[in-house]
């Protein structure tokens, strides 16, 4: 039983790829873990996952960066999403969203369902993500989606890796780091170096538990 470390692009762990002597690839072996890389989104990630998960695996970390519709929380911070929420999945109703919920033929929201109890994992703030196709970047949309789920984090991911664990009964854990704030669209305020070098520290400190 092993890990299976689940990313969206190599860029993201391309450090603790690095740190433990593997090559990049979109799916690496490795005595203590192995990783996939999905692509990005949610069809690629549930596909990816749908050809590898296996019972094989004790536990789905699912490992990325994120934007974060809190500005009190500074770029770079590493936070543990332990729920996750397709946002878009139902019906618009003119201004009203009908979730697939209450369409009644589907859920929405997942838990990162796990028993770990490490000082890595404590440490970390636990906040309540969604899941978009695509990202948020105008004040319209952002206030929508805020008064509607008010979520911390969003990425493209989280969701469909929580997903597929519970279709699996596979425990998960989704670590992201914040690059940048969920606003009107500036890339130039992201810190993607940061946010991946953050990630990837915590990454390396909980695989080798130092
Ligand atoms: O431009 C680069 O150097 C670069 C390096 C590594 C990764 C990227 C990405 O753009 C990764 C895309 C990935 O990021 C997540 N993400 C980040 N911020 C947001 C957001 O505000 N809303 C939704 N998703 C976000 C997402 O999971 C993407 O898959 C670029």
């Amino acid at each position: 039983m092993k890990p299976l470390i689940v990313a969206a692009t190599i860029p993201e762990i391309a450090i603790l790829i690095a740190t433990f002597n593997l090559h990049e690839k979109e799916f690496i072996h490795s005595p203590e873990f192995d990783i996939l890389i999905t692509g990005a989104g949610m069809t690629a990630t549930a596909f990816a996952l749908g050809r590898h998960l296996s019972p094989k695996y004790n536990l789905v970390l699912n490992l990325g960066i994120a934007g974060s519709f809190d500005k009190s929380l500074p770029l770079g911070t590493v936070v543990n999403i332990t729920t996750d929420e397709f946002a878009e999945l139902g019906a618009e109703d003119k201004d009203l969203f009908i979730s697939i919920d209450e369409l009644g033929f589907g859920k929405s929201k997942y838990t990162a369902y796990n028993n770990l109890l490490n000082d890595h994992i404590t440490q970390l703030k636990k906040v309540d993500g969604i899941t978009v196709n695509r990202v948020s970047g105008s004040e319209e949309s952002i206030k929508a989606i805020t008064n509607r789920l008010n979520p911390k984090t969003e990425s493209m991911e989280g969701a469909a890796v929580l997903y597929c664990c519970e279709q699996t009964s596979i425990p998960c854990l989704q670590i992201r780091s914040i690059s940048n704030y969920v606003e009107p669209r500036n890339k130039a305020n992201w810190n993607i170096g940061l946010a991946i070098k953050n990630l990837n520290d915590w990454a390396i400190g909980f695989l080798t538990n130092t």
